[in-house]
């Protein structure tokens, strides 16, 4: 499958880039950005899949989250997907952040007319793993999965759906429980219709109650200073979840942090780290 290279810039001994193709899942041009450390050009590397949250795009986690140092000693690759189909020309995909392009949920739409183009999930799941295989020295058998918020929704979802895909996973600020707050009710009635049924699929605590497990522990930190902490995040739904299902978690709550990306270069290095010791062993990370 061919990719466009964007642009291509030397970094911590490694090389970030910016490239796009054209998508089967989402029917049009998809932009993602990969961060190839060093190691890479000596043999296939492990794959970080990284999620951005609401309003974001391929270039936020590359640019602000600060983890290329890290991932470069390491030996790991970092690859951050936009976060939805662009220019889709649907009437309401655009000038609301919580809802449509910038606001795919990492799900796949069954409502019109966002089915059509809204397969976020398809995309992160199966299509890019299989592009980034294709085009660059990365061992998409060897793949842990991070994100925040509306991302971390999308990595604690993924993982739970797609544990032989995504065998480690971490999460930022994570939406742990969409189906009972307002973000989900908003971006689930319209890409998945009104009938809640159809919901639970996208729903980590819900997934968990219905037998789903993570192939590993995962991580998650949660600043107390977010101010979407108990109207959108509710962390203490994922603690109750995996403890009624026997599910090991790690689940650290960071005083004085807020939401955004100064938390997320805060605590960077212990996610890559975690990624590392399941996907590389414990004596690398
Ligand atoms: N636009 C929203 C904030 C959206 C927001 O915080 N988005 C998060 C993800 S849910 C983010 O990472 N934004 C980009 C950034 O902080 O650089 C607001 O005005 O409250």
């Amino acid at each position: 499958m061919a990719i466009e290279t964007l642009s291509e810039h030397a970094c911590f001994g490694g090389v970030q880039g910016y490239y796009r193709h054209a998508s089967d899942a989402t029917r049009g041009a998809m932009k993602f950005s990969v961060f190839r450390p060093p190691q890479a050009r000596g043999g296939a590397v492990p794959v970080l899949f990284c999620l951005a949250g609401l309003t974001c795009n391929e270039e936020t986690f590359a640019i602000k989250a600060g983890a290329q140092r890290v991932a470069a000693d390491l030996g790991l690759m970092l690859v951050a997907p936009d976060t939805s189909p662009r220019d889709t020309g649907m009437d309401g995909a655009t000038g609301d952040w919580e809802f449509g392009e910038g606001a795919g949920f990492y799900l796949d739409a069954t409502q019109a007319p966002w089915s059509q183009r809204f397969r976020m999930r398809s995309y992160v799941a199966e299509e890019l793993p299989q592009v980034v295989a294709d085009a660059f020295a990365a061992d998409v058998d060897r793949a842990g999965i991070v994100g925040h918020s509306m991302g971390g929704h999308g990595a604690l979802t993924l993982a739970l759906t797609s544990p032989e895909r995504f065998r480690s996973v971490s999460a930022f600020a994570p939406i742990v429980a969409p189906t009972q707050v307002p973000w989900g009710h908003k971006a689930f009635s319209r890409y998945l219709g009104e009938d809640r049924n159809g919901w639970e699929t996208y729903d980590a605590c819900a997934l968990l109650r219905a037998g789903k497990r993570f192939a590993s522990e995962p991580l998650v930190d949660q600043g107390l200073a977010d101010t979407f902490l108990a109207s959108q995040l509710q962390p203490e739904r994922l603690e109750a979840a995996c403890a009624a299902a026997g599910q090991p978690l790690t689940l650290r709550r960071h005083a004085g942090y807020d939401h955004g990306y100064f938390f997320i270069a805060s605590f960077v290095e212990a996610h890559l780290r975690h990624h590392a010791r399941i996907l590389l062993g414990p004596q690398r990370a």
